[in-house]
């Protein structure tokens, strides 16, 4: 079944006296577990088709469907609690609160859902172990590594167990190895619990790891491949046996 469909999607910016045409007649459909990339240089369109799939925002023509209901037709309301519930946001920076500790940002959608403190710290406290960052969870993000940000970011993204992550670039300011970790990680959980992942890259690496390669060019889709055969499996597993090798 189709969980995100996007019809004929076209958006433009005004910028000052001119338009800036983001995204052109896009037809796509994102299945329930899937594991896609949107992929292209920079200025391509990534960022906004995420932006209209998260319902962060609205086409400027076309319409985007999720779940079954036109986002069109949902209230500013019904989609910020649509939104909470079921779409976790990963983002290149982090964005994680510099005040706040590990655990206090990972559960922020938690607490935005009214789960009272003992459960949110024990659900951030069994996600963190999961994903490698156990111990941490009373450091600020200034004292942790990009790639530990990264997955306090994930842990904040998956804390609520929302059907689908939207994540835009999240490698681009990670190293390779902790950029292919990151993927191997994001990989696990899409198999474990069946959560659909759309993440955006430039990244030959980060793009080989995907199921689904979605390629834009100019705002316009360019190709749609699927790469469940031999290579993307085998980059996996070197991926995982490197790093069973440790450091
Ligand atoms: N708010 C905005 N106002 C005006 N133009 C915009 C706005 N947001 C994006 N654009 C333009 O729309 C086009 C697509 O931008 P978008 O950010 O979606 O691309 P991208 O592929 O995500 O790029 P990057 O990899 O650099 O983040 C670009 O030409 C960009 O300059």
């Amino acid at each position: 079944m189709s969980l995100i469909e996007l019809n004929n999607i076209t958006k433009i910016y005004p910028l000052g006296s001119q338009q800036v045409t983001a995204v052109a007649e896009v037809d796509l459909s994102i299945g329930a577990g899937e594991f896609t990339v949107l992929a292209g240089p920079s200025g391509s369109g990534k960022t906004t088709l995420l932006n209209l799939m998260g319902c962060l925002d609205q086409p400027t023509r076309g319409s985007v469907t999720i779940a079954g209901k036109s986002v069109g037709e949902r209230s500013v309301r019904e989609l910020a609690d649509f939104r909470l519930h079921n779409i976790g946001f990963i983002f290149q920076s982090y964005n994680l609160i510099p005040v706040l500790t590990a655990a206090e940002n990972a559960e922020f959608t938690l607490m935005l859902q009214g789960f009272a403190a003992p459960e949110r710290r024990r659900r951030i406290a069994a996600l963190f172990e999961e994903l490698g960052i156990g111990g941490l969870e009373e450091r600020r993000p200034n004292d942790l590594s990009g790639g530990q940000q990264q997955r306090v970011a994930v842990a904040r993204a998956m804390a609520a167990e929302p059907s689908v992550i939207l994540a835009d670039e999240p490698t681009a300011n990670l190293d390779s190895k902790t950029s292919e970790d990151l993927l191997r990680l994001m990989r696990r959980i899409n198999a474990e619990k069946g959560t659909t992942f759309v993440f955006s890259s430039h990244d030959a690496l980060v793009i080989s790891l995907a199921r689904r390669v979605v390629r834009l060019k100019d705002g316009r889709l360019e190709a749609d491949e699927r790469q469940d055969g031999k290579n993307s499996e085998v980059r996996i597993q070197e991926s995982e046996e490197n790093l069973n090798q440790g450091p």
